[in-house]
């Protein structure tokens, strides 16, 4: 399992006492309010590791000097939304987790358009050596939304792990891995607090989280 958007050593520390195996950090994306600078980023990556959990670091369509940056501190897998540009890939020396943003399919004219573009999307990730895994997700990353699991039924992920992410809590977990079997299950929106103020990982519900995905 995977909890993303960790700010603080605090939310760090909430993955080794109740086990993860990846942890996700926001980095190079101020429109996020999880972003944290590439030093914050690099304190929380070092206790991770520590502990032998993954460090992740999470970002949209990210430049080749980011990357260098990402890579500089320590981070086992970079994921990435949006763009991966061909000069990105080809500087990248860690494992990627290409991030494949489903959106929202309430018009139904338009579903077989965006289950073929997420196809397109898939099948072109799995021939590229450096990815290791496929993220399927919402529209809007990091929104807490999830999205309709039986239209990706047919994707056909068998070379990579696949990732799945979106709206996940651990109220619908159980029947999110029913339905999709994800190698891996991923979490941000979900285990925070209900008042948006606080920030940060509310420990119950990483707890909660993680109960519900082991029984
Ligand atoms: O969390 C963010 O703000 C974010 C910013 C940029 C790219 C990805 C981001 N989040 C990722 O979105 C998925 C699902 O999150 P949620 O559970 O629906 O809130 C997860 O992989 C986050 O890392």
């Amino acid at each position: 399992m995977k909890i993303c958007g960790l700010t603080s050593e605090a939310d760090a520390g909430l993955l080794i006492k109740y086990g993860a195996d990846y942890g996700g950090v926001v980095v190079f994306y101020p429109k996020s309010k999880r972003d944290v600078t590439i030093k914050e980023a690099k304190i929380i990556v070092d206790i991770l590791k520590k502990s032998d959990i993954k460090a992740v670091a999470v970002t949209v369509s990210p430049t080749v000097e980011q990357l260098y940056k990402i890579q500089e501190a320590g981070f086992d897998y970079i994921q990435i939304h949006g763009t991966l540009e061909k000069a990105v890939y080809e500087a990248d020396t860690i494992p990627i987790i290409r991030a494949v943003n489903i959106s929202d399919n309430n018009n139904a004219d338009k579903t077989d358009d965006i289950i073929n573009t997420v196809k397109e999307q898939v099948e072109k990730s799995q021939k590229l050596d450096k990815v290791a895994g496929i993220l399927l997700d919402a529209g809007v990353p990091g929104s807490g939304k999830t999205f309709d699991w039986n239209s990706i039924k047919e994707l056909e992920i068998t070379e990579k792990k696949l990732f799945l992410a979106g709206g996940l809590n651990s109220g619908n977990v159980a029947a999110a891995v029913k339905c999709v079997q994800p190698d891996v299950v991923d979490i941000s929106s979900g285990v925070e607090y209900e008042d948006v103020l606080i920030k940060g990982k509310d420990e119950s519900k990483v707890k909660a989280f993680i109960n519900a995905v082991n029984n």
